[in-house]
């Protein structure tokens, strides 16, 4: 079973996250068995483009003979609540509960959906929907060696994935990387804005700033040096970065320190959500 999806992957909740991975999931292949998306609005969007993708308002109009191998968790933490207890009957061995809801602990899916239920509480990130995400993920002691290969591989498919053992993991991952890119697109706002404050135009100011925080995540990615190193390469001594780095690393209120602050704020908005 290791590799692809032979048996229809049920995606519960086709919205920003949950469309992410499945564009990445249809560009892949990775989804033999077909995809069933429940969401009374959303999802309408992946039908009809060559795939086999079909779309229910809600799990009561599924089929009965319905055997999906994996059911994707995607609706919003303060949603799981109303969503998860019609899926019991989807309850067993040979079918993954693989949850990317914020905050919501295994243990919640289990008190839900039995004991004996397969859960994968994961947590992806949006650049899934061009292969570039990156997902942390922690397996339930019912999954299986083969079920926890699946599940990455299927993670695999939209990006980098990883396993854990340790489930606490997960809030922190979910502050740094789950919400990681409204962290980078916020730069690249600020960075726009600055650019028009010192001059330049609109247009420019906003493509400046998109293809150098691009440029340098891609060189980052690539070369040999740490990201401190590369910091290093950019400031040339009493140069202009230099300049502005002493803002940005101010002790107290610059970046690294705001970003520690960040960081714990949605660790523990996270640990909230456990509900
Ligand atoms: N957005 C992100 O970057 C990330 C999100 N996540 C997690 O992914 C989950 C989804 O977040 P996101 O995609 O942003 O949220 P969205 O609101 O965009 O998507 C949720 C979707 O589920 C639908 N929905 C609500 N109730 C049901 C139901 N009972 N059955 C089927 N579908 C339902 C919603 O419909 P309607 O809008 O009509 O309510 C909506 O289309 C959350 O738990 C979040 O924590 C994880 C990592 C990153
Ligand atoms: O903001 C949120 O709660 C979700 C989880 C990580 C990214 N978005």
């Amino acid at each position: 079973m290791t590799g692809t999806v032979s048996r229809p992957l049920v995606l519960v909740g086709c919205g920003k996250m949950g469309g992410a991975m499945l564009d990445g999931w249809l560009k892949s292949g990775i989804t033999k068995g077909g995809v069933v998306i429940v969401d009374p609005y959303g999802g309408g969007d992946f039908l009809d483009k060559g795939h086999d993708v079909s779309r229910f308002a809600t799990v009561d109009d599924l089929p009965d003979d319905l055997n999906p191998e994996v059911i994707i968790l995607a609706v919003k933490p303060q949603q799981m609540d109303d969503t998860i207890d019609s899926y019991k009957r989807f309850a067993g061995p040979d079918t993954i509960f693989l949850s990317i809801a914020a905050g919501k602990t295994i243990g919640f899916f289990e008190n839900h959906l039995g004991g004996a239920a397969a859960v994968v509480r994961a947590m992806p990130n949006t650049p899934a929907a061009i292969s570039q995400g990156i997902t942390v993920c922690c397996p339930n002691r019912n999954i299986t060696a083969d079920q926890l290969a699946l599940c990455l591989a299927l993670l695999e498919s939209v990006g980098e994935a990883m396993s854990v053992q340790d489930e606490g993991l997960i809030d922190a991952v979910t502050a740094l990387s789950g919400g990681g890119p409204a962290y980078v697109f916020l730069l690249i706002e600020a960075m726009t804005k600055a650019g028009i404050a010192a001059g330049l135009s609109d247009d420019m100011a906003a493509r400046l700033a998109l293809v150098t925080v691009a440029g340098a995540g891609q060189l980052a990615l690539a070369s040999e040096d740490d990201p401190a190193q590369l910091r290093k390469n950019v400031t040339s001594p009493n140069g202009t970065t230099q300049e502005a780095l002493a803002v940005l690393m101010r002790q107290g209120d610059g970046l690294p320190d705001l970003m520690v602050e960040a960081i714990a704020a949605a660790t523990a908005r996270s640990k909230e959500l456990a509900g």
